[in-house]
């Protein structure tokens, strides 16, 4: 069974009336994520056109942790959209509004409506480093191999 961590949610002004995000599965990984654009007003995303895409949410993960905003695989898939920055990262320290940066590779346009699921949000766990400059790193087999130094 998955572990469950609490995670504080500001839910804006334009996000009211909006479900909260939801695991819509038992052992889903990511909350969808709902567009808080006005009732009305969808968005269109032009072929090659991308934008940020307002959720309305904000939150306050616990320290040591991160949220990943990652593309939905249908909306890829069926039309060619995904997450510019795929996976975003959300801070544990910010407070801002969470947006999405939706970009549209399909051959034609895609229409964003309010409420409409446009991306998951995955809660995982931070490692940060201790950066020691060293003149020399270990040696391994591998050393600068890379970039398909073992081949196809
Ligand atoms: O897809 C994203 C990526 C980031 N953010 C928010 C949360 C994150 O904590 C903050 C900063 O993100 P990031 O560090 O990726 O942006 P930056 O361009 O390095 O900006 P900054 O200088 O503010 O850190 O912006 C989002 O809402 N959506």
């Amino acid at each position: 069974m998955s572990t469950k961590v609490t995670v504080e949610l500001q839910r804006m002004a334009h996000a009211q009336g909006l479900p909260l995000p939801a695991y819509q599965t038992t052992e889903a990984a990511g909350l969808d994520l709902m567009a808080a654009v006005p009732d009305g007003e969808p968005v269109t995303l032009a072929p090659g056109q991308y934008a940020l895409v307002p959720t309305g949410l904000a939150i306050a993960l616990p320290a040591g942790h991160e949220a990943q905003v990652r593309p939905r695989s249908g909306l890829a898939a069926k039309h060619g959209v995904t997450v510019l920055n795929s996976p975003g990262t959300i801070d544990a320290d910010y407070r801002g509004e969470i947006k999405v940066i939706l970009i549209n590779h399909g051959a034609v346009p895609f229409v964003i409506q309010r409420g409409e699921r446009i991306a998951q949000m995955v809660i995982a766990p931070v490692v940060q480093a201790a950066l020691v400059p060293v003149a020399e790193l270990p040696a391994t087999d591998r050393a600068a191999g890379g970039f398909g130094s073992t081949g196809r």
